[in-house]
């Protein structure tokens, strides 16, 4: 990854040298700001390393929440139709969808966080270490321990959840809760100051591939398998993994 990386940054930065034309890109941007910093604050490294943590935490996350989402509507045929009647009459049968359009599509945007609520991504999100010694909720953390939020269980928890072991994503309908972590019970891009940088992204990238791949096409299981049959399992790691990968086939959605 970082090999790769450093080709595309060394092939840019030559291009730069040569051409004053600029894409005005990520990397344009990025390369700018090594220049107005200096290297001792902010170098072509850094740039490289920036980067591969971006392609880290954006690929596993996404593609491993647009796995489950899937998984979740095909178990739940009915969650499926009514997405689709979401789109259709919200935006039609042949126009495709743009970004602009999520907004007006809460019942998608339901799913896609109740499939973050019980299958949260990153279950033990990411370790943080205490800088001094502190006090939470009556108990001491000594400084330099290492810290795991179980988010995977704040998102089960009966205390705040009715049904928690179910997919209900009616339930988000009601409760107003988005993905910002200012509710501390459901924190799947985790919360404050070290909270997800590519949340904002993360999630519309999701969004709109969702509504794309429902309107775009209908979705069946393969080899006549049952609904009951799939395997819903997860595999726990840094990121919840379906334990079975999902196979799906997408036939091009009828236009009756
Ligand atoms: C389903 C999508 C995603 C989920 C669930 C997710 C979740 C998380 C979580 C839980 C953290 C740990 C925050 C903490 O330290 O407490 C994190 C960090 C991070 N995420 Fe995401 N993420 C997603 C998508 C993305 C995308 C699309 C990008 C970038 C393109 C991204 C880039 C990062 C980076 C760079 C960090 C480390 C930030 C730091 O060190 O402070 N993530 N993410």
């Amino acid at each position: 990854m970082h090999e790769l990386i450093e080709g595309i940054v060394g092939q840019r930065i030559k291009r730069r040298e040569t051409s004053s034309e600029r894409y005005g890109d990520f990397l344009d941007i990025l390369l700018d700001q090594t220049k107005e910093c200096g290297p001792d604050d902010f170098d072509r490294e850094d740039v490289i390393i920036l980067l591969a943590d971006l392609f880290i935490g954006g690929t596993d996350t996404t593609t491993t929440t647009m796995e489950w989402v899937m998984a979740e509507l095909l178990h739940n045929p009915n969650m499926m139709a009514k997405a689709k009647q979401e789109l259709v009459e919200t935006i039609g049968k042949e126009k495709t969808i743009e970004e602009k359009d999520i907004i007006q599509l809460p019942y998608l945007q339901s799913i896609l966080k109740e499939t973050m609520r019980l299958h949260t991504t990153a279950p033990l999100l990411l370790p943080h270490k205490a800088k001094m010694d502190i006090e939470i909720c009556g108990y001491t953390i000594p400084k330099d321990t290492k810290v795991l939020v179980n988010a995977w269980a704040l998102a089960r928890d009966p205390k705040y959840w009715d049904d928690p072991t179910e997919f209900l994503p009616e339930r988000f309908m009601k409760l107003g809760i988005d993905f910002r972590g200012t509710c501390f019970y459901y924190v799947p891009f985790s919360s404050g100051r070290r909270i997800c940088p590519g949340l904002g992204l993360g999630v519309r990238m999701m969004s709109l591939l969702l509504a794309s791949l429902i309107h775009q096409f209908d979705w069946k299981l393969p080899n006549g398998m049952a609904i009951n049959d799939m395997d819903m399992s997860d595999q726990f790691g840094t990121t919840l993994q379906k334990a079975t990968p999902l196979t799906a086939i997408p036939l091009l959605a009828s236009s009756s």
